[in-house]
């Protein structure tokens, strides 16, 4: 009956890392080449685990000299993969002379363990030596994910808060398990294969969250970025629109408007086509932002439309921070494939009024805009 039970064990266990090696299939792969590589160590990972089922099966059906240092081989091997594959997903590179190093490790702990198996030495001596072994490893796993943390990265918390259970469990609860388990190796079994189950189980969770969300946060920042020129878009203007007036309408906050529009665009597109215009296009978006600060936000609202979201600037700011960009365009060459071209801008400013919401303030630097364009074109006009 007891034979039963393990091979059930052993199986489900099989089963649970092949249903895991097939979903990391299933995830996109990342385009950077050393961040593809983390769903095979993963994979691995996922095999080591179901081996230390597998040893300890071994060792349960009375070859405990050849099961016992294979238990401890393969936790050590699937705590090194865990860590290879989490190195890999932040673009890590690891050096030949590390994962010889590793690879020594896991040698290194199987032979002792074999000769203390062999000489019926205190288990207590084997067990401290091939727990504190996986523990290295994750502890090096954890620090790579908290190096890693960025505001929004909740899959980052969530391997965070993974790796830190595993420590936690390799460090106290397997050390207290032993402690207070019978010395029958049946339970053993069972334990090592409800261990194993949880571990695979979470960090397969982990991984996937991980990795679609970054993939969600690189599929927003394309939403919200214009292609040709780098800026942000209207898409970025929408979401953030209100969230930006409620903030400063909060925390009463100075907030001013740019908006801005190259004079004459047409005649550049009609005179040297529509691929030099889409060069000046970008050049002119260059040149802005190199003059802007941090904070200042560059928007393409459309076409040769745009509009600067300039926090913490009062309207004189604003103004004087725009007559500086009209300056510099009107001053600067741009070379497009052998052409040069220069361009002039016109400019309306807005501060956005107390309790007033961003809408309604481009209105005003638009109308501001379209004064400017009517008084001739390369000005600044202030609201
Ligand atoms: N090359 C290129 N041209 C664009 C792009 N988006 C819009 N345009 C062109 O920008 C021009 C805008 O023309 P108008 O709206 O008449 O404005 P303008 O000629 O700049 O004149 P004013 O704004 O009145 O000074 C059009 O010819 C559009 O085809 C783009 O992405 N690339």
């Amino acid at each position: 009956m007891q034979d039963v039970h393990m091979y059930i064990q052993v199986g489900v266990l099989a089963i649970v890392a092949m249903i895991g090696i097939s979903f990391t299939f299933a995830l996109p792969k990342p385009r950077h080449q050393l961040k593809a590589k983390s769903a095979s160590y993963a994979r691995w990972f996922l095999v080591a685990s179901w081996l230390v089922v597998f040893c300890q099966a071994i060792a349960h059906i009375g070859y405990p000299q050849i099961g016992l240092p294979g238990v401890y081989a393969a936790a050590i091997l699937g705590a090194y993969m865990q860590l290879m594959s989490v190195l890999k997903r932040y673009g890590t590179e690891v050096s030949q002379s590390k994962k010889f190093a590793a690879a020594l490790h896991i040698v290194g702990v199987m032979v002792v363990t074999s000769v203390l198996v062999a000489t019926k030495a205190p288990a207590w001596i084997a067990h401290s030596l091939a727990l504190s072994s996986v523990a290295f490893p994750v502890w090096q796993a954890l620090r790579c994910v908290k190096q890693h943390f960025s505001t929004e990265s909740i899959g980052g918390h969530l391997l965070f808060g993974v790796l830190s259970l595993v420590i936690a469990l390799v460090l106290f609860g397997v050390p207290a398990y032993l402690t207070i388990a019978p010395a029958d190796s049946h339970y053993h079994l069972a334990a090592t294969s409800a261990f194993m189950l949880v571990i695979m189980l979470i960090f397969m969770l982990a991984f996937a969250v991980n990795i679609l969300q970054s993939l969600l946060l690189k599929l927003r920042s394309q939403v919200h970025t214009d292609p040709l020129t780098g800026a942000k878009n209207r898409h970025f203007f929408y979401e953030i629109a209100p969230k930006l007036s409620a903030h400063a309408k909060r925390k009463h906050e100075t907030l001013s408007l740019v908006a801005c529009d190259i004079d004459y665009f047409k005649s550049i597109n009609d005179e040297h086509g529509h691929v030099i215009g889409d060069i000046a296009l970008k050049r002119f978006c260059e040149i802005i932002q190199s003059q802007l600060r941090q904070e200042d936000t560059l928007i393409r609202m459309g076409g040769e439309e745009f509009l600067i979201l300039s926090p913490q600037y009062d309207g004189d700011k604003a103004a004087q921070m725009a007559e500086r960009l009209r300056k510099t365009i009107s001053e600067s060459v741009i070379s497009a494939r052998g052409v040069d071209i220069s361009l002039t801008a016109s400019f309306g400013v807005m501060q956005m009024p107390p309790g007033a919401d961003l809408f309604t303030t481009v209105k005003s630097a638009d109308q501001a805009l379209f004064d400017a364009k009517a008084n001739g074109r390369n000005k600044v006009i202030m609201v």
